[in-house]
């Protein structure tokens, strides 16, 4: 798989293309519906597979506030990389970028800088200035110009829902968090470098991994019972807190840090991965961190038995013993 960064980096063997274009943030089950279809035509025609990305994501940049984002860069890297792409086409999303219509976005970097074959789209595609490009424009300028434009059709979950990624944001604050992983198909994670955190952790009895979040703001908030992937060859179980910790600072800034239950080690460096698996309680103000202290031990008892249930359930289904 090829990482391409900008218009100007294209070469001339990411030519005649299966492209599709989109965030694809969550990597969910739509946007893998939509990679399989690539996927086979890509095994039929021997064309490169590229989609087009952009970052920061449209919704990031145009908006006055921090956007929610589900899935980091190197993340969606992975997964698309995982889903059998050829190319990651990134695009800079900017003033100028946001400027192109939507008949010279066609013309002069579908046509003119990829050569198009086909493009895959979804249903509820927009591109262009003020989103006005859409299917029938690509349509009509595809078959003067000898490339095909393939709309699929919505993916929708078992509850009749489009899953997309908005819905899945959606889910994630209002803390369903299965709900998300349904529409996810995968369960819910975010990764990143252990930072240098405070180090009050470690004084009051709960050394904590700060995973450094480079101002992205994730759409959860409180305590979750978490596995830590990265650290060794098997998930290790983890209690995280999420949120701006109002007990020991006024700062306004979401935070992501990492308690381990079983392990005690120096984490700093590590790219660490964090499934979120249960939603323990809301992350609150206590009148003093001896208060917090006993709150985050008893937190600590609830997730050893969130992990231990999970266990037994485990092990019921091993034996092949129905769980009642
Ligand atoms: C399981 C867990 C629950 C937490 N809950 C809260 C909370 O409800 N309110 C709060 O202000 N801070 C909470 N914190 C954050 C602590 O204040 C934080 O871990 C401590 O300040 C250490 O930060 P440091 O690693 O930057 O030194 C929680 C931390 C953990 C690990
Ligand atoms: N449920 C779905 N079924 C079919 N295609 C989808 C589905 N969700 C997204 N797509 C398509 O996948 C491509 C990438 O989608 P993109 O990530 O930009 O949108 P999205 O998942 O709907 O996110 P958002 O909710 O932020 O609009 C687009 O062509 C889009 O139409």
């Amino acid at each position: 798989m090829e990482f391409v960064r900008g218009l100007h980096n294209i070469k001339s063997h990411h030519k005649g293309c299966i492209l599709t274009i989109g965030n694809f943030d969550g990597f969910h089950r739509g946007h893998q519906a939509l990679l399989k279809k690539l996927q086979k035509k890509r095994n039929i025609l021997k064309l490169p597979v590229v989609v087009m990305i952009f970052e920061p994501q449209p919704k990031e940049y145009l908006s006055n506030i921090i956007a929610i984002r589900l899935t980091r860069l190197r993340d969606k890297v992975n997964y698309l990389c995982t889903a059998g792409v050829d190319v990651i086409l990134c695009i800079t999303f900017n003033k100028k970028f946001a400027a192109i219509e939507a008949y010279n976005f066609i013309k002069n970097i579908l046509i003119s800088k990829l050569d198009v074959r086909f493009v895959y789209i979804g249903d509820d595609f927009r591109f262009g200035a003020f989103r006005k490009g859409d299917f029938i424009l690509l349509k009509k300028i595809g078959k003067n110009e000898g490339f095909k434009v393939i709309r699929i059709a919505t993916y929708f979950d078992e509850n009749n829902r489009r899953i997309s990624s908005t819905a899945i944001r959606v889910a994630l604050v209002e803390n369903r968090i299965l709900d998300a992983e349904l529409l996810l198909g995968h369960s819910y994670c975010i990764s990143g470098r252990v930072v240098h955190g405070d180090e009050l952790g470690r004084r009051i009895g709960f050394p904590t991994a700060n995973v450094s979040l480079q101002g992205k703001r994730l759409p959860i908030h409180g305590v979750y019972a978490v596995e830590v992937y990265g650290i060794s060859n098997h998930p290790l179980q983890g209690i995280a807190n999420v949120g701006i910790r109002p007990t020991v600072t006024g700062k306004n800034q979401q935070k992501l840090e990492v308690h381990l239950l079983n392990v005690s080690t120096n984490l700093y460096t590590y790219h660490i991965k964090v499934v979120f698996l249960a939603k323990i309680r809301d992350e609150q103000y206590f009148s003093s961190v001896k208060i917090l202290q006993r709150q985050i031990k008893s937190d600590i008892i609830k997730v050893r038995s969130y992990f231990n249930k999970i266990n037994n359930i485990n092990k019921i289904y091993k034996n092949g013993i129905i769980y009642k």
